[in-house]
């Protein structure tokens, strides 16, 4: 195998690596893999499982694989798999037991996710944690943390959505100082460190420790200034030589790697968090870590021919007992009663390491950045028009109106609190987006409601347009009929469209958009499917119902809303912004999650046009062609009044504490039925409107104004 070749497999941190191979090639060191063993040893990396390489290498003569001549060379190897780069070291640690074809899906994953820390720079990763603490997870049955676990989907939610999960783990680094872990189990074992300096660097972005590991020959080793948590992990469970099918046999038997031993060691600090000076100073500590870790891998290799000597093959799974295990990786030479005692302290220590390593991931500010977790939601809209963003921001399809209006609004002082920050403009692939503050970014899990204010769903163009040369919608008829069969016109009915503005006002008529000012459009609850099963919400006591639903009857959660709303309210009829601009389409969006967190922002502004100097809204007059005006104040008059209705409703009813009581969603009936004596057209149902709401609430809350 040339380097040429070694060049070729690798993606850009291993073809690093491979320099470094070659490099250890020329270098006349008998601490470095002989000429011979060096391809085979890039080999193994390739194929991944620190013991393969060492088992079959070291042991196996008839093995496929070139075998290493000396114990040198063993040596060796250990080193290379300490200075090996992320990538591979992930591989390694990973593809311990797996098949080749899970091995390759390591390989494109995390090339992949290299890639994707290239490109997106914020999406940090923390890889080797998460490894680790996910095969811990999975596999030790008797310690089964879940926390740790969710550390590994919530760094991959962390991929999906775009977030910066935590700084990459700048280092791989094998601390090992004994092989003490190893003779307890037969299990994986961890050794790792992890610092307080790279927990307290939540959201870096990963690039610039991707590129200092690049600048660095792809090992990480040397990164002073990225001191960083670091574990590895080496899967024993090769190493104690019996088949897998006996894992089938003895059902008693744990399942293979059932234990894990964890050894959490230190460089030179007395805490499992090293203060960030003890790292920054610690510039010879990389090589006596590699020392360290080279004097412990090099002692499983010597183990490995005692407890190698019991099995004929040496590359099949492991399914040995616990004791088994043990038995095994008992030095001959030790008497029984200290063979015992060692075994003992090991445990021990393993066990008090574990403890260590699992409330520094629980516990560590680190963790903490990784629960800013969620799946990024979109309620309402179109769909396609969002992306994730950086740095908690999303981009939005451009358009002009609407980045105009985020501009503006971001600029005024009395509004900016209310909207999306706008971050500017930006081209993904020749394609235009809108930067703004993703509103989700501080809420777990949180439960969302998008409701559409105003009276008036079109613009005033949209209408004259519609006159003069009227657009057929098709798609707008089959939304109709669906809701609707009986709604259209014979006309409509033989042409099977209807225009935009038909179309509508018809959703506003059938909504609360007409009476009301606003109108649910979805509902997200933090642990439901997103709903826009709302068309038919009008009454207000359907619409509190949903409210109801939505906000699970937390009365602090509400009490929080409220004042947003009131706030809101307040800072918009001070605004000019808001005075010289017709609000057509904009929603507010409301957001809270299960700690209590909750606000409410205004936000689409796709049709929100600025008005001629001369004219002003008051955004609560009645609309008449021609004046403009949205009743964007008139619906948020409404939901002040409708949740203050809740509200009371609530504590008259509600036990005096805060909890959320769990409330069903509200029945078909409630929220999808118009009632049969409803006909709703615009003129004349505001009776009807109160004898249904009469009959379906007891308590009447008080709006505002209704119109028809
Ligand atoms: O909600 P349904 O009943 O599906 O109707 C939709 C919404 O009213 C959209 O408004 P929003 O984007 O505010 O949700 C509107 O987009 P516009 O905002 O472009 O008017 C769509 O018009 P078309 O995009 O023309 O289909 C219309 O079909
Ligand atoms: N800044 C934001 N932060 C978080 N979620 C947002 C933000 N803007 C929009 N959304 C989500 O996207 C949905 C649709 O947004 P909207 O701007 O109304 O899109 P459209 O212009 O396609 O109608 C909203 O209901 C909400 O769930």
């Amino acid at each position: 195998m040339t380097e040429e070749r070694l060049k070729c497999d690798c993606n850009n941190m291993r073809e690093a690596t491979a320099c470094q191979v070659s490099q250890h090639e020329r270098a006349d060191d008998t601490s470095q893999p002989c000429k011979t063993c060096t391809p085979c040893i890039r080999e193994q990396m390739g194929r991944g499982g620190t013991q393969e390489v060492t088992l079959s290498d070291v042991n196996s003569s008839s093995s496929s694989n070139p075998s290493l001549c000396t114990t040198g060379c063993a040596n060796a190897i250990t080193k290379q798999l300490n200075n090996a780069s992320l990538s591979e070291k992930q591989l390694v640690n990973n593809s311990a037991g797996d098949s080749n074809k899970q091995k390759g899906n390591h390989i494109e994953g995390l090339n992949e996710t290299i890639n994707n820390c290239c490109v997106q720079k914020s999406r940090a990763l923390t890889s080797i944690p998460s490894v680790v603490v996910s095969d811990t997870t999975i596999l030790d049955e008797d310690q089964p943390l879940n926390e740790p676990y969710c550390l590994v989907d919530q760094h991959k939610d962390c991929m999906d959505s775009g977030y910066s999960t935590g700084a990459r783990n700048p280092k791989i680094q094998n601390i090992c100082e004994s092989s003490g872990s190893l003779d307890s189990n037969n299990g994986d074992i961890l050794l790792g460190e992890v610092n307080e300096h790279q927990l307290l660097s939540p959201r870096r972005s990963c690039d610039s420790a991707y590129s200092s590991s690049m600048d660095n020959g792809g090992s990480m080793d040397n990164q002073q200034d990225e001191p960083g948590i670091s574990f590895s992990v080496v899967d024993s469970s090769d190493f104690s030589g019996a088949n897998a099918s006996s894992a089938e046999e003895s059902p008693s038997h744990k399942p293979k790697i059932t234990t894990l031993t964890v050894g959490m060691l230190r460089k030179n600090a007395s805490s499992p968090f090293s203060s960030s000076s003890s790292i920054a100073s610690d510039v010879d500590s990389s090589s006596r870590a590699d020392e360290s870790a080279f004097n412990t891998l090099s002692v499983q290799i010597e183990n490995l021919p005692r407890k190698l000597s019991s099995s004929s093959s040496c590359s099949l799974r492991s399914s040995l007992s616990f004791e088994e295990s043990e038995e095994d990786f008992a030095s001959s030479d030790e008497n029984p009663i200290q063979a015992n005692m060692n075994r003992r302290h090991s445990k021990v220590k393993a066990q008090n390491s574990w403890t260590k390593i699992r409330r520094m991931v629980i516990w560590s500010p680190f963790m903490q950045s990784f629960k800013k977790k969620y799946p990024w939601v979109q309620l309402a809209g179109h769909a396609g028009n969002f992306q994730p963003g950086e740095e908690g921001c999303i981009l939005k399809k451009y358009v002009e109106r609407e980045a105009e209006c985020l501009s503006g609004l971001t600029s005024d002082p009395k509004l900016q609190d209310f909207s999306p920050t706008f971050h500017g403009v930006v081209e993904v692939n020749g394609e235009k987006y809108t930067r703004m503050q993703d509103l989700l970014l501080p809420f777990d899990c949180p439960s969302l409601m998008d409701c559409k204010m105003g009276i008036r769903t079109y613009l005033e163009d949209e209408l004259v347009k519609a006159k003069v040369k009227p657009r057929l919608r098709q798609d707008m008829y089959m939304k109709m009929v669906e809701v609707s069969p009986d709604e259209p016109t014979e006309v409509e009915r033989n042409q099977s469209a209807v225009t935009k503005p038909r179309y509508m006002q018809w959703r506003e008529q059938i909504s609360s958009t007409s009476n009301l000012g606003f109108r649910i459009e979805g509902i997200k609850k933090s642990d439901k499917d997103p709903s826009k099963d709302y068309k038919l919400t009008k009454t207000q006591c359907q619409v509190c119902e949903a409210f109801k639903y939505f906000i699970d009857n937390n009365v602090s959660v509400l009490k929080k809303y409220i004042e947003r709303l009131k706030s809101m309210c307040h800072a918009l009829g001070q605004s000019d912004f808001f005075h010289s601009h017709e609000v057509i389409g904009s929603s507010l969006l409301f957001v809270h999650d299960s700690t209590g967190e909750a606000n409410v922002w205004m936000i689409d502004f796709g049709k929100t046009t600025r008005l001629p100097s001369s004219q002003k809204l008051d955004h609560r007059s009645e609309w008449k062609e021609g004046n403009r005006e949205d009743g964007y104040l008139f619906g948020m008059d409404n939901l002040v009044s409708l949740f203050e209705g809740i509200l009371v409703e609530l504590q008259q009813t509600a036990p005096p504490n805060d909890e959320p009581q769990h409330t069903a969603p509200p029945s078909v009936e409630q929220v999808n039925h118009v009632t049969d004596d409803v006909t709703w057209s615009p003129r004349s149902n505001r009776k009807a409107l109160r004898r249904q709401d009469a009959r379906n609430s007891a308590t009447e809350i008080a709006v505002v104004g209704e119109k028809t």
